[in-house]
């Protein structure tokens, strides 16, 4: 049972009592002689829709359309099917379709005044006949509902839908910014994060970037192997995570090169963390590579406002040759 079970048991009831309702055989012998019958010409508008209602209609021949807009199907209504009926009932009504004749048709209008005079002469009969009017009026709200709520239903699986699109779309997004081996951002999203805050103004702080490469990597892969070169390479990101604030973000280029986008609070700031980064890699006990160890060659540069992202970089990337340059034994930075 449905929860609209007390007014209507299923959708498939209401839809059944929603179809126009034919008049009774002594309803019809009830307005047979009351109000006036009015003929239309195909395609003539009875009313509008929003107009004001004084008067409801009885289809003596021919046929009518009830057109509601919005999406609502249109109604067809044949001899013996009336309509407008909430204009007498209520006395006060907007109406909600607008009516053409569909065929030539002869329509019985009975208006307020004659509704009244009958209410008055019948009114068990009035009575009678208002209640079934009133029970297809809910049955079509109640359809209407049940349309309303299926068409919600589908919203809420189309929106489901798209919510997991999103969610693959962004980790799409992630895997292809991302570098496989160590998690870290790769040169893809290095260059997307670098686009991001090319115009990002941090108060106090400053932006700087360090590019930084492994010493003699060729000769751990050589000398230990692929795999144990792989671990060093982890070992590496998470000493260059490990430097990274909440506005930085730490990159492995491809190879043994990695990047670092700082904010930093003044040159010592940065000096500190490039030390640091360089310490913790000489620090570095891993048992893949026996008694070899790790260092790197760092550049920096403060990542100045008057040129592009691409100036910092190629600055960067000069101030690393000249740091690799230098050979120092535990590694070493230089700030361009
Ligand atoms: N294990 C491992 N090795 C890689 C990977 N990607 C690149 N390499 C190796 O990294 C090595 C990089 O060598 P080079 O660019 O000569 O660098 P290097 O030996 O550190 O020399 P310098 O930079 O001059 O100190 C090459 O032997 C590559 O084959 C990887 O994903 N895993």
């Amino acid at each position: 049972m449905s929860e609209d079970a007390s007014i209507v048991d299923t959708a498939e009831q209401a839809a059944r009592l929603a179809r126009p309702r034919v008049l009774e055989h002594d309803e019809r012998a009830l307005f047979g002689g009351a109000g006036t019958e009015v003929a239309f010409l195909a395609g003539d508008v009875v009313f509008r829709r929003g107009e004001h209602g004084r008067s409801m209609f009885i289809v003596a021949a021919g046929e009518v359309r009830l057109c509601f807009g919005d999406d609502f199907a249109d109604k067809l209504l044949e001899p013996g099917q009336y309509f407008g009926e909430l204009a007498v009932f209520l006395g006060d009504h907007y109406r909600t379709a607008t009516v053409i004749a569909e065929t030539d048709c002869r329509l019985r209008e009975i208006d307020a005044a004659a509704f009244d005079a009958l209410l008055a002469r019948e009114p068990v009969r009035v009575a009678q006949f208002m209640r079934a009017s009133f029970s297809y009026l809910v049955a079509g709200e109640n359809q209407l509902l049940h349309g309303l709520r299926r068409r919600n239903e589908d919203l809420m699986r189309a929106l489901d839908a798209l919510r997991q699109t999103r969610s693959e779309l962004t980790l799409a997004q992630q895997m292809v910014r991302s570098d496989e081996l160590t998690g870290l951002a790769n040169r893809r999203g290095l260059y997307a994060f670098l686009d991001e805050i090319a115009d990002q103004q941090l108060p106090d702080l400053r932006r700087a970037l360090l590019l930084i490469d492994i010493d003699n990597f060729k000769a751990i892969n050589d000398r230990r192997g692929h795999l144990a070169g792989d671990s060093a390479l982890r070992a590496v990101a998470e000493a260059v995570r490990a430097q990274a604030g909440p506005f930085d973000l730490p990159c492995r280029l491809g190879g043994d090169e990695f990047a670092l986008v700082l904010a930093v609070a003044d040159e010592g700031d940065l000096a500190n963390r490039a030390i640091g980064l360089c310490a913790a890699v000489r620090n570095l006990r891993l048992p893949a590579l026996g008694d070899m160890r790790l260092t790197v060659s760092v550049g920096a540069v403060f990542c100045r406002n008057d040129t592009g992202w691409s100036g910092w970089y190629s600055e960067a990337d000069a101030v690393l040759l000249r740091a690799k340059g230098m050979r120092a034994p535990g590694g070493g930075w230089r700030l361009g």
